[in-house]
């Protein structure tokens, strides 16, 4: 957490550049070291996806390559939607953290807060998906559960729970751009919380209306995810540096509001 907020506070910047790498390995690699050093100027953090790695048959060291070559002043968040029983969940953590050398991952908080609860290691942040982006015809998340909730709800308490028990800010949410008006709730009932964004780009989230209904009280607090409309882009530094700014402006809105 402290890692991200000084390098939220030197950079000005929200903009998670996600590293999802497509093409044969000779390129993905090639792309992979572009990126990283064209983009790093406007990163507030990285978010390698660990199943454009896992899809290749060196994948775990090119994984770890990418990672090494990230500056490490920058938060390295490996999106693997974690989510197993506590007993195996501590190996998916060892392999993240150590192996890997990830400051924070996403879980998948289907089966529970012990499921997570491995993954809260001193110094490490833990991204549980409350909210996600894409739109299913049929879907557990949007699934009336008893008393009227919904799964992004249960999300936010098991997250706001964890992070009492721990005293700290550990737990944030992934919570997808596609939805504001969801947004809106999960921030409602997480005031302070951390918040991962994808969707913003190639699936075609709103900017102004994400951040609206994401930012917290103090203008902060989501992290905006862009993996495909920067690594396609033809100058991936220049895409980076455009949607910082274009969120920093939209800051700038809301804080004047
Ligand atoms: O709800 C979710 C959770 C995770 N993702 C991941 O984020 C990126 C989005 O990529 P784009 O190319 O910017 O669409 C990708 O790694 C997804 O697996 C998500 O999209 N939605």
């Amino acid at each position: 957490m402290q890692k991200l907020l000084t390098r939220i506070q030197t950079t000005n910047s929200l903009l998670c550049v996600g590293l999802d790498p497509t093409g044969d390995d000779a390129r993905a690699a090639r792309r992979l070291r572009e990126v990283v050093a064209e983009t790093a100027a406007y990163a507030a953090a990285f978010k390698p996806n660990l199943a454009f790695f896992l899809s290749r048959e060196n994948g775990v060291a090119l994984l770890k390559e990418t990672v090494a070559s990230i500056p490490a002043d920058i938060p390295v968040i490996l999106d693997g939607k974690f989510g197993d029983i506590a007993n195996t969940a501590e190996r998916y953590a060892d392999f993240a953290y150590d192996i890997i050398g990830a400051d924070a991952v996403t879980v998948n908080p289907y089966m529970g807060d012990d499921a997570i609860r491995p993954f809260a290691r001193p110094g490490k942040l833990v991204f549980s998906l409350a909210k996600t982006s894409n739109k299913p015809q049929y879907g557990l998340q949007d699934a009336a559960l008893t008393r009227g909730g919904n799964l992004s709800d249960c999300a936010a308490r098991i997250a706001r729970r964890l992070d009492e028990e721990l005293a700290e800010s550990t737990i944030g949410l992934v919570v997808g751009a596609t939805e504001p008006a969801a947004m809106a709730r999960v921030r409602a009932a997480c005031p302070e919380q951390w918040f991962l964004v994808p969707g913003i780009g190639a699936q075609g989230g709103d900017l102004a209306a994400t951040l609206q209904a994401g930012l917290r009280a103090d203008g902060s607090g989501v992290l905006i995810n862009a993996s495909r409309s920067i690594w396609q882009a033809a100058d991936a530094g220049a895409a980076a540096k455009e949607l910082m700014e274009q969120i920093n402006t939209h800051r700038l809105v809301e804080a004047i509001k």
